[in-house]
C-alpha cells in the first residue's frame, strides 16, 4: 500500500539530514515541505517566534498539544536546558510513530515524551501519571476548536501557575476565533499577537501568546 505524506517526509529526513543534528532535521523538513509537499509543521518563520518564546522563558516543563511529525517538538527540545522536559500529545498513532522516529533521529529523545491520545484525556493525567506539578510553557497546535476547552481544562487541573506561558499556532489560519475571544476577554491572561505567514505559504497567519496571571 502506498506511503503516507508523513512517511515520505520522514524518509526524506532519514536520507538527507544529519543524524543527531536537530537544525539539520528542521531544515530538511522545511526544504521538503516548501518544495515538494506542503505539511502542517509550524515552519521556520513561526518557528523563530517559538524559539524566542522558549529562550525567554527557559522552561523546565513544557507541554505541546499536537505533535504531528515532531518538527516543533525538535524545535523546542533543542533549546531546553539540561534536565528540562517536553511532554507532547498526539492523537493520531501514525503521526506519533513518525514523530518518535524523527525525534530519535534528531537526537533529542531524552528530553521528549510522546503521549498518545486525545488532549482532553491526557491533560487530567499529567499530575499523577506524568508527575507534572505545573507547566512553564504550553504550545497549542492541535485541533483549533480544542484550544479554549483545553485552556480551561489546564486551569481546572491546576496545571498553570503565575507566569505560565501559552503560545497558540494558527489563530488566523485555519483560525481559532473562539480561543481568541476567550483568552483576550479573560483578565487572568495577558495576551500578545504575533502576525506571521502560514507555514510555506504567502497566506496571513498569526500566533497568540498568553501569560497566565494567576
Ligand atoms: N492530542 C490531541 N488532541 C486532540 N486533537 C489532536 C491531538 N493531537 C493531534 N490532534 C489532531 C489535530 C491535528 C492537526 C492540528 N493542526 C492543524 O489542523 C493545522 C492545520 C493547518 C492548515 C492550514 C491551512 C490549510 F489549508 C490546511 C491546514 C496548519 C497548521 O499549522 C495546523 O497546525
Ligand atoms: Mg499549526
Amino acid at each position: 500500500m502506498n506511503q503516507s505524506k508523513e512517511q515520505r517526509i520522514l524518509n526524506f529526513v532519514l536520507q538527507n539530514a544529519v543524524r543527531g543534528d536537530p537544525c539539520s532535521v528542521m531544515d530538511t523538513i522545511d526544504k521538503y515541505c516548501s518544495q515538494k509537499e506542503w505539511a502542517m509543521n509550524v515552519g521556520c518563520e513561526k518557528g523563530l517566534i517559538l524559539d524566542k518564546t522558549v529562550e525567554e522563558i527557559k522552561p523546565s516543563v513544557v507541554l505541546e498539544l499536537g505533535t504531528y511529525c515532531g518538527y516543533s517538538a525538535i524545535r523546542i527540545a533543542r533549546l531546553l536546558k539540561a534536565g528540562a522536559r517536553l511532554l507532547t500529545v498526539e492523537f493520531n498513532p501514525e503521526f506519533a510513530a513518525i514523530a518518535k522516529q524523527m525525534i530519535e533521529f534528531a537526537g533529542v529523545q531524552d528530553k521528549v515524551n510522546i503521549l498518545e491520545g486525545p488532549s482532553e484525556e491526557i491533560i487530567p493525567q499529567l499530575k499523577k501519571k506524568y508527575e507534572v506539578d505545573t507547566l512553564d510553557f504550553v504550545f497549542l497546535d492541535h485541533w483549533k476548536d480544542r484550544y479554549s476547552p483545553d485552556t480551561i481544562l489546564l486551569q481546572e487541573c491546576n496545571l498553570l501557575r503565575k507566569g505560565s506561558v501559552l503560545l497558540a499556532d494558527n489563530v488566523i489560519c485555519p483560525g481559532a476565533p473562539e480561543f481568541l475571544k476567550y483568552i483576550r476577554n479573560n483578565p487572568s491572561f495577558q495576551c500578545t499577537n504575533y502576525p506571521a505567514h502560514l507555514e510555506y505559504m504567502e497566506v496571513q497567519d498569526a500566533m497568540e501568546k498568553a501569560v497566565f496571571l494567576g
